[in-house]
């Protein structure tokens, strides 16, 4: 079955494209009065998040409603903990909430490595019911947390500025926490396989809280585990997205993934510089989408001249924020796709 649109795919493998492939971290969500029909409708979140037809109903919005080159399967990257026996709540206005959390061997002697086709079968559901939905239209990325920021959710027990809680097991226990994150990450290996058998067409891990480790301690309690991920993927692309790890992007680019996530914090030609093999994914501040529409164009106008048109993927720094207005999304989106034609 062949897409009707591979740019993503192609910028991913490093093949030239026509124009640059844009699509959003978040799409999927609030953003949309469409997708808030859908949740108001199943009730809650995880109620929209583990029935399929819904799940793949909201993923292809913004495919039919913003004109994004890609879907990306609508879950949430706590859905790997759930699947290990630590379930989690989402909280309206604060988020994911762990009632039970993780703090030493025993506790970790009660969860066990997810299998897929059974603990998040309802995932690979929604990922089947979007391919069809999708028709070929454009690919669909498939996603899981890295070990380490799921580590965070397992031990903190909700979201948090500094993660003292699951950092204080790092420097305090690092026996407890390499097993931890071993267990994580030969689960997140097993469901990455099982996204692609169900029909992902690349994958994205989210190191969504690189940012608060010291370059010596991500060396240690991350990257060896997004590289066994990386290792065990081989069937598509893998897009490594690590907020926050502007120290760790020489690592990075020796990781075998094809794509590399920059947040808006990372400087571009330097990024290109340390990061010369790859593809480029990002990385537009989310808050430029509050501007004027003139001002969103200028900014998209630099961020390409920088990433040039060519090994790039363009899309936001972040998640584009909840209260962004969707026409301001579809200029972001629409002047990619206009300054970047060849
Ligand atoms: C850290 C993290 C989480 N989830 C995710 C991350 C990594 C990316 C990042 O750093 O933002 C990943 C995620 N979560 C969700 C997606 C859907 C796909 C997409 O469109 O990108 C993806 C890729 C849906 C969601 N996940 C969540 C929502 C909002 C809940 C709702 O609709 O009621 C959505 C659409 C909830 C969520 N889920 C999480 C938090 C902290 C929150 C609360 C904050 C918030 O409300 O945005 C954990």
């Amino acid at each position: 079955m062949e897409l009707k649109n591979d740019l993503l795919l192609r910028a991913a493998r490093g093949e030239k494209t026509e124009r640059t492939p844009v699509w959003m971290m978040r799409q999927a969500g609030r953003i949309l009065a469409e997708y808030r029909a859908v949740r108001e409708k199943a009730g809650s979140f995880i109620q929209l998040a583990t029935t399929p037809e819904l799940a793949a109903e909201v993923t292809l919005q913004p495919v039919d409603l913003l004109g994004v080159d890609a879907a990306i399967i609508f879950s949430d990257i706590l859905v790997v903990p759930e699947a290990m026996g630590l379930p989690y709540e989402m909280i309206e206005q604060r988020g994911p909430v762990f009632p039970a959390t993780v703090h030493s061997l025993k506790d970790l002697e009660k969860l066990h490595v997810a299998e897929p086709e059974t603990d998040l079968k309802y995932v690979l559901d929604a990922i089947k019911i979007t391919k069809q939905g999708l028709e070929n239209r454009v690919p669909l990325i498939g996603f899981a947390g890295a070990p380490f920021t799921i580590f965070c959710y397992m031990t903190e027990g909700k979201g948090s500025k500094t993660f003292s809680v699951a950092k204080k097991h790092l420097y305090a226990d690092p026996e407890f926490s390499h097993a931890l994150l071993q267990k994580i990450t030969d689960s997140t290996i097993a469901y990455l396989k099982a996204q692609v058998v169900a029909g992902a067409n690349l994958v994205q891990i989210f190191d969504s809280w690189a940012g608060i480790l010291s370059p010596e301690q991500y060396r240690i309690f991350s990257l060896p585990y997004i590289k066994q991920i990386c290792d065990a993927i081989n069937e598509v692309p893998v897009t490594v997205f690590a907020k926050g790890a502007f120290f760790a992007r020489k690592e990075i680019s020796e990781l075998s993934c094809e794509v590399v996530g920059l947040d808006w914090n990372m400087d571009i030609r330097e990024s290109r510089a340390l990061i010369p093999n790859k593809t480029l994914q990002g990385n537009l501040d989310p808050c430029v989408l509050y501007a004027s529409y003139d001002q969103i164009k200028i900014e998209v106008k630099k961020m390409l001249e920088q990433f040039g048109t060519q090994r790039y993927i363009a899309n936001l720094g972040h998640g584009v924020y909840p209260d962004t207005d969707p026409d301001k999304v579809r200029c972001f989106i629409e002047s990619v796709k206009e300054y970047s034609s060849l």
